[in-house]
């Protein structure tokens, strides 16, 4: 069975579009304004959206995105009220939803009882940057059934392990920009475009680049070397400006619209 995630980027590339894939933390500040934002991104332009499952030991997260997570867990949110947030989700839109969730949240929730609580309420995939090449196998065979996609992380650094990264993954691969946490990044140092064709030589399903694209102009920029962007830290400093004056919502969606837009630009 095609994952929503597959028939999204199926979709998109028979129009020639990029997919435009935002993450934003489920709960920051609170998880009603994460259901209005997921609803209201999507009509902003985004195809596909990241749901960062708060954590209060997150090795890869940078600060923007640390701080989104403090925010989350302060206001109470937990895997049981994200999983109700996605429920209620879905009852107004079909966009793929990924999470971005650490292994330990998972291993201590059960990985079972876990996947199929994600698949019962509508989630598409995951993305686990903690999860060991070597511990794979068994999490990836259980999501099958489930036909939830194991979206795998591949650096720069890895290319040998590319090769095995990629093999059997379905979904997309997330190929990451550059190395160290998330966030913004004044400029991106590898050959990017050399980076995605080498992550293609080993797979067929769709490669996105995230880490540090933060603009829009960064956005027409890298389009044309791959399948999908993906855009976090920058979407949370939007929330972090709303939060004075309740302009979130307003804040998220115009940025999406512009990231959209430029994504588009011919
Ligand atoms: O924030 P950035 O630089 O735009 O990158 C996306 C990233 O935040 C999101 O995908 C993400 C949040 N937490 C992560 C942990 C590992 C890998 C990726 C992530």
């Amino acid at each position: 069975m095609k994952s929503r995630i597959t028939k999204r980027f199926e979709l998109l590339q028979a129009k020639q579009e990029k997919a435009l894939i935002t993450y934003i933390t489920a709960g920051d500040p609170d998880l009603n304004t994460t259901q209005q934002l997921v609803l209201e991104m999507e009509k902003a332009g985004a195809d596909i959206i990241e749901l960062g499952i708060p954590y209060s030991d997150p090795l890869a997260d940078g600060p923007v995105i640390q701080r989104a997570s403090q925010r989350a867990l302060a206001g109470g949110a937990n895997i049981d009220t994200i999983f109700q947030l996605v429920e209620s989700i879905r009852r107004d839109t079909e966009i793929p939803l990924v999470f971005l969730v650490y292994f330990n949240c998972v291993f201590k929730y059960g990985l079972e009882r876990f996947l199929n609580k994600c698949h019962r309420k509508g989630i598409d995939g995951l993305v686990i940057p903690d999860l060991p090449l070597e511990e794979r196998s068994e999490l990836q065979n259980m999501m099958q059934q489930y036909a939830i996609d194991l979206i795998p992380l591949v650096a720069p650094t890895s290319e040998e392990r590319i090769k095995k990264i990629v093999a059997n993954a379905s979904g997309f691969v997330y190929c990451v920009s550059s190395m160290g946490v998330t966030g913004k990044r004044n400029s991106f140092d590898v050959d990017l475009a050399g980076f995605v064709d080498k992550v293609k030589k080993h797979t067929n399903i769709p490669a996105a680049l995230g880490f540090g694209i933060s603009t829009p102009e960064t956005v027409e920029k890298l389009k044309n070397q791959c399948d999908g962007l993906i855009v976090g830290s920058a979407i949370i400093e939007k929330i972090e400006e709303g939060l004075k004056d309740n302009t979130i919502t307003e804040n998220v969606c115009s940025f999406v619209k512009k990231l959209d837009e430029a994504k588009n630009i011919a």
